[in-house]
């Protein structure tokens, strides 16, 4: 079925809008490529470097100019639950790539942050600089060019877009991302939630609280809610950057080491030197993009994805907007509650009928662009199935069916959770923001009520525990953008606001920082920019303003005399805590020269 009109005419504006950075973009990439193997550029004695540490066989494979090569990026590390089943597919990745008649060899590795040990912690303030790091650090990898294709694992938060940028830099390369899958289901992630309010209301001790983190993170794989992380897993597959049906398969399982075998031999299949070239840059376009978004809202994905998209799409010359986003939002149902937009987790979404599902019922309503490059070949269609473990360690999928396993957890097009995706822009006399409504309560999508200013995250938590926010005030949280601290998730502010919402005082946030994908229920204008640091009125605004956050018009106002706003002096903050301590030193550079939230608070694209 087409695509619904509304998103081809979002398409086209962004393809116009494109079309001067994408041409220049792709007129790059095809001078990159050719139809022998990359490494042919380099002279005996780079090549000598390169292959010496190879098995004997896999040095004369490289001596010659016919076995193709596969290069592996990878972020394993032991801090990521996540990531840490990586440690062993590079093994199974050379074998695979054996059995296909090539070699894999690891190109480098990426740093990678677990936002759930840094969060709340100043570790926090490096989170995001680390994605256009980790971009960097797969280009120091594969600049060998030793790789006529490409695999990235990678799952988390910052990772996956990072790792995005640099497949779109190497567009001339096939990137197939090879993922590890969620964690088995532990304390049910409203479970937890409740336990964290009992524990900042004082109810219960650190025992009881460390007692129900470990049994909800308790093993390999990503964390079971719907965060980043896992929005990440929904981005790869809708915009074909994974095997079908390989996001939520659980670590440690025949089926998930049957996918990555695949995915490892169907990343030597598509080579310049095959039949089938799919280079990652020209799979990837504004189609793909605008899938990708709308696989966003459909599952009401992690607000984070407001600045990675932005990155990720500008990478292979997409200028992509807040604006096209919103707009989108508009258009697009939600279809998944999975928390914190609802009670299920992630493994419980894949039950229910997973990625697949939610294609089939996109598609049945044109709200996909079907007719879509991806690593797997042509169209989306290929995308809306079951996927199974099949005969002798393969993989067997089946056309999904077209009833949800679970409606509680993934509804049919015909009878969405919510009419829109429920992340929207918001324009104001305050700047542009950014607002995730899915998992806030309607009677909740509109407060007005007056400002109290913090200017770090901490003083927010004293001042509830001291009792001096018992009613109703949006609280502003600034300073925290990316030219000033990093722009830190402030998702620790998530159980006390919560407690005086179920109070039932009328509580908001509105701050030049970010939450957490794994934030929601509190309503929380995010993103703000021009940031504080950058005079941007959030700089203004004192305590006792009245400011209305207005989820339905899409507006955040400070509700003061205009003339008076104006002359106000911009506040200042001594940030020079901020700049030392726990490796934030090394970012200096960073946080002069990220660019504002709305292009992506990027340092490597303006
Ligand atoms: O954007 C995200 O999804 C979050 O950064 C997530 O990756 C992070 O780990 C949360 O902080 C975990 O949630 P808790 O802090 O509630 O455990
Ligand atoms: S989902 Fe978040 S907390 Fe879980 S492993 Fe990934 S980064 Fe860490």
């Amino acid at each position: 079925m087409p695509a619904d009109s509304r998103i081809m005419s979002i398409t086209k504006r962004i393809v116009e809008r494109s079309r001067p950075t994408r041409d220049i973009y792709l007129d790059r990439l095809r001078s990159a490529s050719h139809k022998k193997v990359q490494r042919s550029v380099l002279g005996c004695a780079n090549l000598a470097h390169g292959f010496a540490v190879c098995s004997p066989a896999g040095k004369e494979a490289l001596a010659g100019d016919s076995a193709l090569n596969l290069g592996i990026i990878t972020s394993y590390n032991d801090m990521l639950s996540a990531h840490q089943p990586f440690e062993t597919y590079p093994a199974l990745i050379r074998q695979a790539a054996a059995e296909a008649g090539g070699v894999a060899q690891v190109a480098g590795g990426v740093p990678a942050m677990c936002d759930g040990v840094t969060q709340g912690q100043p570790g926090m303030e490096l989170s995001l600089f680390s994605r256009d790091l980790i971009a960097m650090a797969a280009g120091i990898g594969l600049t060998h060019n030793m790789f006529d294709s490409t695999v990235y694992l990678g799952v988390c938060d910052k990772i996956v877009p990072g790792l995005t940028i640099a497949a779109l830099t190497f567009g001339h390369l096939p990137a197939i991302f090879i993922p590890a899958g969620p964690m088995t289901s532990g304390l049910p992630n409203d479970e937890k939630a409740k336990i964290r309010q009992l524990y900042a209301e004082g109810k219960v001790g650190r025992a009881e609280l460390l007692e129900a983190e470990s049994k909800s993170y308790h093993g390999p794989g990503t964390c079971t809610f719907y965060g980043t992380a896992n929005s990440n897993q929904m981005l790869m597959e809708i915009m074909g950057f994974h095997m079908p049906g390989a996001s939520f398969i659980n670590p440690g399982t025949p089926l998930r080491d049957a996918l990555t075998k695949e995915a490892t031999k169907r990343a030597l299949a598509i080579t310049a030197l095959g039949n089938e070239y799919t280079p990652a840059g020209e799979m990837i376009d504004e189609r793909s993009i605008v899938n990708g978004v709308v696989g966003l809202h459909a599952t009401g994905g992690s607000t984070n994805h407001t600045l990675h998209l932005l990155a990720m799409a500008r990478a292979a010359g997409i200028m992509l907007t807040w604006q096209d986003i919103s707009d989108l939002s508009d258009i697009v149902p939600l279809l998944a509650r999975v928390y914190p937009n609802g009670l299920a987790d992630v493994n419980h979404f894949h039950a229910a009928g997973g990625m697949g599902f939610l294609i089939a019922q996109l598609l049945k309503k044109g709200l996909l662009h079907d007719d879509v490059r991806t690593v797997f070949g042509q169209g989306m269609e290929a995308y809306a199935i079951d996927v199974r473990l099949g005969e002798n360690g393969t993989v067997r999928r089946e056309p999904i069916s077209d009833v949800s396993a679970d409606p509680r957890v993934l509804a049919p097009i015909e009878a969405p959770f919510q009419p829109n995706g429920g992340l929207k822009m918001l324009t104001g006399n305050l700047g542009n923001g950014v607002i995730k409504v899915s998992a806030v309560k309607p009677d909740r999508h509109v407060i007005e009520a007056p400002a109290i200013v913090f200017h770090d995250q901490q003083e927010i938590q004293d001042a509830f525990k001291a009792g001096k926010l018992e009613k109703d005030f949006i609280a502003v949280v600034r300073f925290q953008g990316p030219k000033a601290n990093g722009m830190p998730e402030l998702h620790k502010l998530t159980p006390p606001l919560g407690v005086l919402q179920d109070r039932g005082f009328r509580v908001a946030l509105v701050t030049d920082g970010r939450m957490s994908g794994a934030s929601g229920k509190v309503p929380a204008a995010i993103h703000v920019t021009p940031e504080a640091v950058d005079g941007g009125p959030i700089a203004k605004i004192r305590d006792g303003d009245l400011i209305r956050l207005d989820a339905v018009a899409g507006t955040l106002e400070v509700l003061v005399d205009a003339a008076e706003f104006a002359a106000r002096p911009h506040v200042e903050a001594d940030l020079s805590a901020k700049e030392f301590g726990l490796g934030r030193e090394l970012f200096a550079s960073f946080r002069r020269n990220a660019g504002p939230a709305d292009h992506g608070a990027s340092v490597l694209f303006a």
